[in-house]
């Protein structure tokens, strides 16, 4: 594998002579993670370390956040061996785990399994912003994987990355090994290696970064993407032996009309989609990960998301986007079983066979120009997207959850619901029946010379096919929304299925 550069050398380093006691690549994470285990069984819960109430500050916590309050037996990422030092400083117990918590959990497991979801703490599901509260943690391992179904969480950190011209196929399942077995730990509230913030040596840069050091899981979940330049890259090479097992489907998505892409925004070899309830640990996650990544995948581009956009659970109630409309009605939801095996995940008949259980995911960065919008009348908005903003009810009768009739005409004989509105067009009815998942976030990243606010929504889709999106995308060609959109970032992605325990992800790709 490619030598590894300073900043992520500890850590990498210590995973690597891990795996070189003669474990074949697959197996480093399950010797590691039965360690982990075992430390689940026998560890204690804190009392709040000092440091916790020094990063436990959600920046800007709304309302949602004080709702999603910690419980007294959650998760939080470990700080041991811990030197003087550190002790003096607050950290100075592992943290963790109500993993073990009782019969609280086990109620909200219950329910949660129903739907396809199981949380590995406690804190009810509903009334809370995501679903689990900021105290829950997902299960890592599982059929699929977490944070497509997960009840969208508050907050996004999204990342693409370029593979490095010099990793081969044996350094790409290091990373995925290395990647996996820190995801596995980062999402149940621990530090990417057991002590790797303070308790490592003094003389070498610590394995983890520290900043989510006493924060809770905060329902973290990490979910790993494929892009079309890992199965070939740019001069059409099969560097890493995977050109015969890519899925047909999985290529850049089409010119659509209006697109104005910028490749710095677009593609990428590989990703991760980190998505929790704070956002100090979703980009802890992301940095660790990039970290570990080191002289083997850069950082292509990457995007920060607040106020989920969708629902993707009956639980949850529908937020808004900055148009000021609710978002996600209409969207499959974890509860949909059939439809979610009709629709996003890939089935084994689809092929290839690797990919089964797994999903296609879109992103698009998607600017909106509020500044115009904010200047149409309200009956005009609500013409264009094809339901009221109050409540979000479609224009043809209702509440909210009324399916909209799209035949329902007014007194004059027009149509209730516009020819152009948004609903219309993105419906299935409209779109030979495709269907997908969004989980879109809403995004502010500053403003442009114009002083306009570099704000939109960054959408994110899984789909069964990547067909789907493209159908629904060619039908919005005459969306009336577009005068106020801008499509500036595009990109796709194989999701693998979930990981076993012991396994790596994506590892059928490698079999
Ligand atoms: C290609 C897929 C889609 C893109 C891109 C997209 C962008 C986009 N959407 C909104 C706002 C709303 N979308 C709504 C519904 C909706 N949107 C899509 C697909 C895309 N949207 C679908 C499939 C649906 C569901 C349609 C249905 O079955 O009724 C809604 C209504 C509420 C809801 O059901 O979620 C809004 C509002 C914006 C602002 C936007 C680009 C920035
Ligand atoms: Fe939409």
């Amino acid at each position: 594998m490619a030598t590894q550069p300073n900043a992520g050398r500890v850590g990498a380093q210590r995973r690597i002579e891990t795996s070189a006691d003669a474990q074949p690549a697959g197996r480093v994470g399950a010797q590691r993670r039965i360690e982990t285990s075992t430390d689940l069984d026998t560890g204690s819960t804190p009392s709040a370390p000092t440091r916790s109430a020094e990063a436990g500050s959600t920046p800007s916590a709304p309302t949602r956040s004080a709702e999603a309050g910690s419980t007294p037996s959650s998760p939080t990422r470990s700080a041991e061996p811990v030197p003087a030092r550190s002790a003096a400083g607050g950290v100075s117990r592992r943290g963790l785990l109500g993993l073990l918590g009782a019969g609280a959990a086990g109620a909200a497991v219950g329910a949660a399994s129903a739907t396809g979801i199981t949380m590995a703490a406690t804190s009810a599901m509903a009334g809370t912003g995501s679903g689990g509260g900021a105290a829950s943690a997902y299960p890592f391992f599982g059929a699929h994987q977490a944070g497509i179904v997960t009840p969208a969480q508050d907050r996004l950190h999204f990342a693409a990355f370029d593979v490095a011209s010099t990793l081969d196929r044996t350094g790409l399942i290091e990373l995925l090994t290395e990647w996996t077995d820190a995801a596995a730990r980062l999402t149940q509230g621990l530090e990417v290696e057991e002590g790797g913030a303070v308790g490592g040596s003094d003389y070498a840069p610590p394995a983890d970064t520290g900043e989510a050091l006493g924060l809770p899981a905060s329902g973290l979940t990490i979910t790993f993407g494929f892009g079309p330049g890992l199965f070939t890259d740019a001069s059409g090479a099969d560097r890493f032996g995977l050109a015969a097992r890519r899925p047909a489907a999985l290529e850049s998505l089409p010119r659509f009309q209006g697109d104005a892409l910028q490749p710095e925004r677009s593609g990428g070899d590989l990703c991760i989609q980190a998505c929790a309830d704070d956002p100090q640990v979703a980009v802890h996650a992301i940095r660790n990960l990039s970290r570990i990544a080191f002289g083997r995948a850069t950082l292509r581009w990457s995007q920060l998301g607040f106020g989920r956009t969708s629902s993707t659970s009956t639980a949850q109630a529908t937020p808004r986007n900055l148009f000021g409309f609710k978002d996600g009605t209409a969207n499959l939801k974890a509860e949909d079983g059939s439809a979610l095996d009709d629709h996003v995940w890939v089935q084994s008949a689809d092929g290839p066979a690797w990919l089964a259980g797994g999903s296609f995911l879109v992103a698009r960065r998607i600017r909106m120009i509020i500044e115009n919008w904010d200047r149409v009348q309200l009956g005009e908005q609500e013409q264009l997207v094809g339901r009221s903003k109050g409540e979000g009810a479609p224009l043809s009768g209702g509440t909210e959850f009324t399916e909209p009739d799209f035949e329902a005409t007014g007194a004059t004989g027009t149509p209730l619901i516009d020819t152009k509105a948004h609903v219309r067009l993105a419906h299935h009815s409209s779109n030979g029946g495709a269907r997908m998942l969004r989980r879109g976030y809403n995004f502010v990243d500053g403003n442009d010379e114009l002083g306009r606010l570099d704000a939109g929504l960054f959408f994110l889709s899984y789909q069964r096919s990547p067909e789907q999106f493209i159908a629904v995308q060619r039908s919005l060609a005459a969306d009336g929304l577009n005068e106020y959109l801008k499509h500036v970032g595009s990109a796709i992605f194989a999701v693998p299925a979930g990981v076993r325990e012991g396994e790596y992800v994506g590892q059928a790709l490698f079999a």
